[in-house]
């Protein structure tokens, strides 16, 4: 879902006044996304990505902000944001808190499977970023951790059947075992789907959306990327896009000899994480003037294939 507030040109124009970006060409909403309003910016200095955030409170998004501009600065294509005459990256427009990031050029493979040498280079580039995060001041536990995870289960049993609130309940519990805070960990990305990897002549050109990416176990972002690309339909996984990936991974960052052992639980907590999302805001949705919800059921088979080790 990706444009819930409609921006003037004059309060376009307002807000490009404390930039040094130049006159505005054209403003164009992006329905890809689901969290923020997205636009791409023409101006006679080019084009940009021009966002408002819709749920972040203003005091939250500096973070992610200070983050990109890091991981940018550290070799990692990611949109580094364009900061105001005043130097702030975060200003505010139709009462949102908004930002200007750079945009970046590619485009994603989503609707395809990727190739062998996509998902290397993607096993490779979550490695860097991993490592580019390790050194990055600020702190910001996982948003969508176990008690998100719970949160959100809670509210959605009154709108689920008892066979899918047992599964979660079983998962939420099998979960509670799993001590993945003793994992080796820092920065992590936390939604890096086909969907925010841009990719020009098979190597990675930008990786955007970091606005989940929060401190927590390396593995588990190795498993939301597994998850999210080396799927089959029926949720088991392609074997040799998962193997590809994961050996251009350890090839960048060696895991630690514990965490091999608890890769099927990050894979659970993986999969479970991406249905509970989707199934709130199927169940709580937001008025907007694009509207588009992801399948919680892919991720309900994704789950269940996990379960059973596949
Ligand atoms: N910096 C960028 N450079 C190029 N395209 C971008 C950039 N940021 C966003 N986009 C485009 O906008 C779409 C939605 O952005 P995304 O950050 O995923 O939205 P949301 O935060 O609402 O989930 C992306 O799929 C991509 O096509
Ligand atoms: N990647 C998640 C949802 C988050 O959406 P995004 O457009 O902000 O990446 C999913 O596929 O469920």
């Amino acid at each position: 879902m990706s444009v819930y507030t409609n921006v003037s040109d004059q309060e376009l124009a307002q807000f490009l006044e404390d930039y040094d970006l130049g006159k505005a060409i054209s403003l164009t909403g992006i329905s890809a996304g689901v969290e923020n309003s997205n636009y791409f910016l023409d101006t006679d200095q080019g084009r940009f990505v021009l966002t408002l955030f819709e749920r972040l409170s203003a005091a939250k998004i500096p973070y992610f902000l200070d983050l990109t501009d890091w991981l940018s600065t550290h070799g990692i294509p990611c949109p580094r944001p364009i900061h105001a005459r005043n130097g702030k990256s975060l200003n505010s427009l139709c009462g949102k808190p908004a930002a200007i990031v750079q945009c970046l050029q590619g485009r994603s493979i989503e609707g395809r499977a990727p190739t062998q040498t996509e998902i290397r280079a993607l096993g490779q580039l979550l490695g860097q970023m991993h490592l580019a995060g390790e050194d990055f001041p600020q702190r910001h536990p996982n948003p969508a951790g176990l008690p998100w995870m719970q949160e959100t289960a809670r509210h959605l049993v009154p709108h689920l059947d008892p066979a899918d609130n047992q599964i979660i309940a079983d998962e939420l519990a099998y979960q509670s075992h799993i001590q993945r805070e003793k994992l080796p960990g820092g920065v992590i990305h936390a939604d890096l789907f086909p969907d925010n990897v841009l990719f020009a002549e098979q190597q990675i050109s930008g990786t955007i959306d970091f606005y989940y990416a929060g401190d927590d176990a390396w593995l588990y972002d190795l498993a939301v990327v597994t998850n999210s690309w080396c799927a089959r339909p029926d949720g088991q996984l392609d074997s040799s896009l998962s193997t590809a990936l994961w050996e251009a991974y350890v090839a960048t960052r060696p895991l630690r000899d514990d965490e091999a052992s608890l890769w099927f639980a990050m894979l659970r907590i993986a999969a479970l994480r991406f249905w509970l999302l989707r199934l709130d805001a199927v169940h709580f949705r937001r008025p907007g003037a694009i509207t588009f919800c992801k399948d919680p059921e892919e991720y309900h088979r994704i789950l269940l294939q996990r379960r059973h080790g596949l």
